[in-house]
């Protein structure tokens, strides 16, 4: 599979761009024509790179306001134009995306275009050059690539082809399925972008917030399965236009593009089964279902009592010291949350690392591996299990694991004692700003997790992000939360399901522990918008619970204090509750924060 990226993905100047995407494993780039204006090289110089670095120069652009104009207008853009062309046999580029024009189209006139990109083809032609023409979403007169489909079928020149760019087409909601009519030799490049669901103008949307595929709302590999139906056989081409990721490292960046493009070159295989007329078949991942259990959740500090008298205190068993580390387990029911006493990064109790229970961790680790999940190493001795470990965009390291087969390095025996059964309900991880899109690849590609729709939650200073990634029959949920701008507090959280709060907190109240406050207006508030017995609401607030219920059932749920950057939730799901109480997030952000 050939995978190219657009030098307008990537930030830095276009050297470095070049040496990032060729790290990533990219076999060619789009160049950006601002970024070969601003570089200090020569065309010869950056075409000796690309040779270097084993990159190929796929396309040059864009080429702007060509079509729909006067010929006052156009004789400006044959001059234009052939520069261009020029500069591109200096650089070996052979295609040149020329998009559809905004700004001096003033003749709605297929025909008038048609010909215009005609007169253009065939000066391209003497260069060499062909001409890949894309209907921008926000196009003047074409901002549908069924017309310019048609402009192009209409010009009827060998240099004169289409470019298709999932943005323009599935943000306008144009439905892709027509694309199998173009025929193959006609479709000249495929450039790919995801986007989240926004209603904004298209043109903004456009250019800030444009995502790599899989990080978004699009069906890129049902739009991808309709390109490759119609017999494209290019580069998979990405053209994201981001304001995160023109600020964040260009090689993180771009190894983030090729992990999107692997993971839909896969789905996208996956759908299309074997009827691809491709070169080459589609490279396939080692295929893993997601995982329905968290293993554990390990602690990490130099002290983690506290996080310890919490555990006791929730109705955690003591499961015993490593056999051979600091490490002591706590075990209640399926949950188990090991905790870590080493010098670490932070000097605070924090969560360091997520085991998810994998049928195959091979495999799984396999899959992660040629997804670019940077692998982590943790020294182990003999006779104990080597786990497999990889790093997180947040840096949390994420453990394919499955407890049978580690539990043994603790001593004396593992026993939960309590009689209510519980396991972990949803880890909450708090993402830094510049790698939420990448943590929704990540778990979507890596562990195959499903991104649920995203959430904001009014906090006392500011808005906090939240997008829930979660297993299909929901026995892992991972809530990534984005916090307002300049927050650095990483409180995050561990929940735990039980089958009797009530029960649970009582007796956990009875060994000390105090839960987050709820102030009486919450539930002055309670009993207005639910009808609840007196009752209940009478032990909800003797016990600083929150309640929410929806079409689904009811929850229950409160919170520990806060321990370095570790909090706990202790959760009741009554019927098929799936959510996590949004509507209390702003009762328990305003009591955090006092
Ligand atoms: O935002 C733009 O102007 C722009 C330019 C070139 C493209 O290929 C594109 O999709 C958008
Ligand atoms: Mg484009």
């Amino acid at each position: 599979m050939r995978t190219s990226i657009a030098t307008v993905c990537l930030s830095g100047a276009l050297v470095q761009k070049m040496y990032a995407a060729a790290e990533a494993g990219f076999s060619a780039i789009e160049i950006f024509e601002p970024d070969l204006i601003s570089a200090p090289q020569s065309p010869e110089e950056i075409r000796a790179l690309a040779d270097r670095l084993g990159l190929s120069l796929d396309l040059y652009q864009p080429f702007r306001d060509a079509e729909g104009v006067d010929e006052e207008t156009f004789a400006t853009v044959l001059h234009r134009a052939e520069a261009k062309f020029a500069l591109m046999r200096r650089l070996g580029i052979e295609t040149m995306l020329v998009c559809s024009n905004v700004a001096t189209a003033t003749i709605d006139d297929d025909e008038v275009s048609a010909r215009q990109l005609r007169r253009l083809g065939d000066l391209a032609a003497t260069y060499g050059v062909k001409l890949a023409y894309e209907a921008l979403a926000w196009g003047r007169f074409v901002d549908d690539y069924r017309r310019s489909w048609r402009i192009v079928e209409l010009a009827d020149h060998a240099a004169v082809g289409i470019c298709l760019d999932s943005f323009h087409i599935l943000s306008r909601g144009h439905g892709p399925k027509q694309i199998e009519e173009i025929p193959a030799e006609k479709i000249f490049f495929l450039q790919l972008a995801d986007a989240p669901a926004l209603r904004m103008d298209v043109l903004s949307w456009s250019r800030h917030h444009r995502l790599f595929p899989g990080e978004g709302s699009f069906d890129l590999p049902a739009f991808l399965g309709h390109v490759l139906r119609a017999g494209y056989d290019g580069p998979l081409s990405l053209e994201v236009f981001n304001d995160t990721f023109r600020q964040t490292d260009p090689v993180r960046t771009a190894r983030q593009a090729q992990r999107s493009l692997r993971w839909l070159a896969d789905r996208t295989a996956d759908l299309l089964g074997e009827e691809t007329g491709r070169s080459a078949p589609l490279p396939r991942l080692p295929e893993v279902a997601a995982p329905e259990a968290f293993d554990f959740v390990e602690i990490k500090a130099p002290d983690t009592s506290g996080v310890e008298v919490l555990l006791e205190q929730m109705g955690f068993a003591f499961g015993g010291r490593h056999r051979s580390k600091q490490v002591r387990l706590w075990t209640w029911g399926e949950a188990r949350i090991v905790c870590n006493d080493v010098p670490s990064a932070s000097p605070e109790p924090h969560i360091a690392a997520v085991g998810f229970d994998v049928a195959d961790s091979d495999a799984a680790a396999e899959r992660a591996a040629r997804l670019m999940a940077p692998p982590v190493h943790r020294r182990t001795y003999a006779g104990e299990q080597a786990l497999r470990a990889f790093a997180s965009p947040d840096g949390t390291e994420v453990f394919l694991s499955r407890a049978a087969d580690w539990i043994a390095e603790f001593d004396g025996g593992v026993s939960s004692a309590d009689e209510h059964s519980a396991r972990i309900d949803h880890v909450n991880l708090v993402q830094p700003w510049h790698s939420f899109d990448e943590a929704v690849l990540f778990y979507t590609s890596v562990l195959s997790l499903a991104p649920q729709p995203a959430q904001e939650v009014a906090g006392p200073s500011g808005l906090v992000r939240s997008q829930v990634m979660s297993s299909p029959a929901g026995g892992v949920r991972l809530p990534l939360n984005l916090l307002p701008n300049g927050q650095q507090g990483r409180a995050q959280h561990v929940a735990i399901v039980c089958d009797d709060i009530v029960g649970v907190v009582t007796a956990a109240r009875g060994r000390g522990l105090r839960p987050l406050e709820v102030p009486g207006n919450y539930y002055a508030d309670l009993a207005a918008r639910f009808d609840l017995p007196d009752d209940l609401i009478d032990t909800l607030r003797d016990l600083d619970l929150l309640y929410d219920r929806d079409a689904d059932g009811e929850y229950l749920h409160c919170y520990t204090e806060t321990v370095g950057e570790v909090f706990f939730e202790l959760v009741e799901r009554r019927e098929r509750y799936a959510g996590y109480g949004a509507g209390n997030a702003p009762v328990r952000l305003v009591s955090q924060a006092g």
